[in-house]
């Protein structure tokens, strides 16, 4: 008789166990049976509470494009949250940049994940829009948009609510067309380096006028002091007058993508301020969303207690 015990990818490999070749006898060897059975359960769950953060996000395993896109991006799975999140940020890039209040050529977001949705609007106003994105799976995702392959994701309720917003005869059709063109770049960055995007590729553009970044500096700084370098880093892409576009959250520890648990570093807002101030950003806009404390549950896939938009201009 053979039995198999199955250890996590955090403890090891398959594990056959036989009771004849052990040469045990039958007491000791489900004894030394259990004891494995109990340290795989053991090594299951702590695999399953293990909070990511950094090269984790390199498996598609565990940050899985097609899973954080269809769970309706990016839902989080609160009650409510969903049309909260994707709909403020597309009214919210929307507005902020038909204020006319940045002019110039150049978007760029950092990081995109496997998400095109800023490229949308962007498109109207810059003629290169650069894309950044850590994981390599997420920048597959959009170049899988780009190519129009038949697995990509599908943008077009979003490429709908922006040619609603705009007006004037846009459709869904034309927002994706002129997106595609203007994409000019879907390159890696890593935040925590000291030069995040590959200066070769940026010295082609010049300063950015406008920088975008939703949801991701709390989940590439590990501490306070990690987001303000990062904050330091974006303003050196701008140019003096140009703008930050942030979204982000307060006060929020962890989110989850298809029952794996990522690292947020959970900020106040007037942290958060404090550090754009130290990186030489004036708030001109400050839009939060509060969610309800009681729909956060144990199932709850983040623990956020405001949604935020910003934008501040480089002094
Ligand atoms: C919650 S997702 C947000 C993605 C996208 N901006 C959006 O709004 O859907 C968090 C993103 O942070 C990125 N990230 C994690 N660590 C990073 C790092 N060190 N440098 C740059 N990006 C990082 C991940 O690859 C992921 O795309």
């Amino acid at each position: 008789m053979s039995i198999f015990i199955i250890q996590s990818a955090e403890c090891g490999a398959w594990l056959p166990v036989d009771a004849k070749r052990s040469g045990l006898p039958s007491g000791e060897f489900f004894s030394s049976v259990a004891k494995s059975v109990k340290k795989f359960l053991f090594c299951g769950m702590a695999a399953a509470d293990k909070v990511l953060f950094g090269r984790d996000y390199f498996s598609d395993d565990v940050f899985d494009p097609k899973t954080y896109l269809d769970a309706g991006w990016p839902g989080c799975g609160l009650e409510g949250a969903v049309p909260l999140f994707d709909e403020r940020m597309i009214q919210f890039l929307h507005k902020a940049l038909a204020s006319g209040r940045f002019h110039g050529d150049n978007f760029l977001d950092v990081c995109s994940g496997p998400s095109i949705h800023s490229a949308l609007s962007a498109s109207k106003y810059f003629r290169n829009v650069l894309l950044t994105e850590y994981a390599p799976q997420n920048r597959a995702a959009i170049e899988a948009w780009l190519a129009n392959a038949a697995d990509a994701h599908d943008w077009s309720s979003f490429s709908k609510s922006v040619a609603d917003l705009e007006g004037k005869g846009m459709t869904s059709h034309l927002v994706e067309q002129r997106t595609r063109e203007a994409i000019r770049e879907v390159v890696f960055c890593d935040l925590n380096q000291d030069e995040p995007i590959d200066q070769k590729v940026l010295s082609k553009y010049g300063a950015m006028d406008v920088v975008y970044s939703s949801l991701t500096l709390e989940a590439a700084a590990e501490t306070s002091a990690d987001y303000s370098r990062i904050l330091a880093k974006l303003a050196n892409y701008l140019r003096q007058g140009g703008g930050l576009l942030l979204c982000g959250t307060y006060n929020q520890s962890f989110y989850s993508v298809g029952g794996h648990k990522f690292h947020s570093l959970s900020q106040d807002e007037a942290t958060i301020r404090r550090q754009l101030d130290g990186a030489g950003f004036s708030v001109v806009e400050h839009l939060a969303y509060s969610f309800d404390p009681n729909t956060i549950t144990a199932e709850s896939a983040c623990d956020l207690s405001k949604y935020f938009c910003i934008v501040a201009v480089k002094n």
